[in-house]
């Protein structure tokens, strides 16, 4: 099939790789040319394994090429909408202005028969109003979210664990004959997915819109439940890791997604469920979801009781304390550091009037952007020295695997928090340093 894919970010770069991997012609359109000359000379904009080595592969096929001029999608059949929706400033409301400027570029270029896949994470609500916006034109909007997870990105869309169309639907919900073509339109361009028996979901606009915002919210709520437990293994000498491994056993509840620690972050899971809370609220719904607040509420609290434990372990003031925070991207194999628990929680410190260096193999560059008054190193050692207290922020493996004693030899005192509970208190105390989690003994 022929596909153009609107917004080349996190989402875009990756889906059109894949889609070029499945055998489709692409092109990639994007409003950054930084991005799209990156792309177009092979190199992926961010960090995410495997996507340089597939770049490679299918540019080197000729099927995959980008470019910063939209009417290059009138050669296209199909079109991926996947530009961001951030968060409102000072609200919780999604920015839909990329969307509408996307959608709004992209029109002028389609033909009779074209299917637009709206791909960003939306408001239920706004597939019905672009798709009204497409009467007359013969092309048909289709529904088609998207649920990779940042350093699995190739993987889950080479592999995805579900398809969600949604279609345009008549009064008993059934598929109209335009949605059922373009039904056969996607089924084409997933044929291989499909093929491997991926299950699929076929449903109207407002499920398909529901079932991201639905699926990111139990996600979150799953973290903050445990996140909750912490609170209470925290008051009570108890052991979340334990907890969480215990509950785990038990099929319906599963130990996936039961890590407690320092919470959720990223460009995701906490703008989603604030849009989704404000969109209960315009659709007069809002205590149906008022438990998200709660989730929200649960999870911020993790950064500030993160500082207060750097606070106790400094015998009460980390006033000129060095703290070395290892990890500034919101979850390992990312460079991403949209509303990064590790980042908030460096810049609070820094700002409560601790000296802080933040390191990060892969997310100083996009860090240094956001917080320039913070310091960086290059490696744990290096932001380790003469520290008064190092903070696990973000699990890289290569800082899972460091060495209490290697560590204890630059330090100027052997103090570790583990933010995200995975190193072995016994070990750590063995060599003498002073081991502090969230929710652990
Ligand atoms: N990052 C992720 O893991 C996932 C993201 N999503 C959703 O996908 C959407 C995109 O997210 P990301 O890729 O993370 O955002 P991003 O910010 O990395 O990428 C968005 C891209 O769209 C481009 N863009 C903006 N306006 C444009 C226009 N008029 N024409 C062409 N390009 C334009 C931007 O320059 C940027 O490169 C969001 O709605 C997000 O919630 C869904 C699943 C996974
Ligand atoms: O809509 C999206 O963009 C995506 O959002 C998340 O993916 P992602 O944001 O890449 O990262 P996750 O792996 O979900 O992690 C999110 C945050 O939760 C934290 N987390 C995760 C798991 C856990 O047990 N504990 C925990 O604190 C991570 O550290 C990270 O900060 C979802 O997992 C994807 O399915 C979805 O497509």
């Amino acid at each position: 099939m022929r596909i153009s894919v609107i917004g080349c970010g996190y989402l875009g770069a990756v889906h059109a790789a894949c889609m070029a991997k499945l055998g489709h012609d692409v092109v990639g359109i994007d409003v950054d040319p930084r991005k799209v000359e990156l792309l177009e000379a092979g190199e992926a904009p961010f960090y995410e394994p495997g996507l340089p080595e597939l770049l490679a592969e299918v540019r080197a096929t000729g099927r995959l090429r980008f470019t910063t001029d939209m009417s290059q999608a009138s050669a296209a059949d199909v079109h991926f909408l996947c530009v961001g929706t951030p968060q409102v400033h000072g609200e919780f409301r999604a920015d839909l202005t990329y969307v509408e400027s996307a959608f709004a570029e992209l029109s002028p270029h389609l033909k009779p028969g074209d299917v637009v896949a709206g791909k960003s994470t939306v408001p239920v609500g706004t597939a019905e109003a672009l798709a009204a916006r497409l009467e007359g034109t013969g092309a048909v909007l289709v529904w088609n979210p998207e649920f990779l997870r940042e350093g699995f990105a190739v993987k889950d869309t080479l592999h995805p664990d579900r398809l969600v169309y949604g279609l345009p639907t008549d009064d008993d919900g059934e598929p109209t004959p335009v949605g059922v073509a373009a039904r056969e339109v996607l089924d084409e361009v997933y044929a291989t997915p499909l093929a491997d028996r991926t299950p699929l979901v076929v449903t109207d606009y407002a499920t398909a819109q529901l079932v991201k915002v639905a699926a990111n919210s139990f996600l979150a709520t799953k973290i903050s439940f445990i996140n909750a437990m912490a609170e209470l293994c925290e008051a009570t000498g108890a052991d979340v890791t334990r907890l969480a491994d215990a509950i785990g056993y038990d099929a319906r509840i599963g130990r996936r997604f039961l890590n407690a620690g320092l919470g959720f972050g990223g460009g995701c899971l906490p703008k989603d469920i604030r849009a989704f809370m404000a969109r209960a609220g315009e659709l007069g719904v809002s205590d149906a979801l008022s438990f998200l607040r709660e989730v929200d509420s649960i999870n911020m609290r993790r950064r500030v009781r993160m500082v207060d434990l750097a606070r106790e372990v400094c015998h009460g003031s980390i006033v000129g304390r060095r703290v070395a925070v290892l990890g500034a991207s919101f979850k390992p194999d990312s460079d991403d550091v949209r509303d990064s628990p590790a980042l908030s929680i460096a810049a609070q410190m820094q700002l409560q009037g601790a000296h802080v260096t933040v390191t990060d193999p892969q997310g100083i560059v996009n860090a240094r952007a956001k917080w320039p008054d913070l310091r960086f190193a290059e490696t744990a050692l290096e932001a380790a020295e003469d520290a008064d207290v190092v903070l696990l922020a973000t699990e890289w493996a290569e800082y899972r695997a460091l060495e209490p004693d290697k560590l204890g030899e630059v330090v100027a005192h052997r103090r570790i928090l583990d933010g995200r509970n995975v190193l072995d208190p016994r070990a750590w105390r063995a060599a003498g340093w002073t081991y502090r989690a969230l929710g652990r003994p």
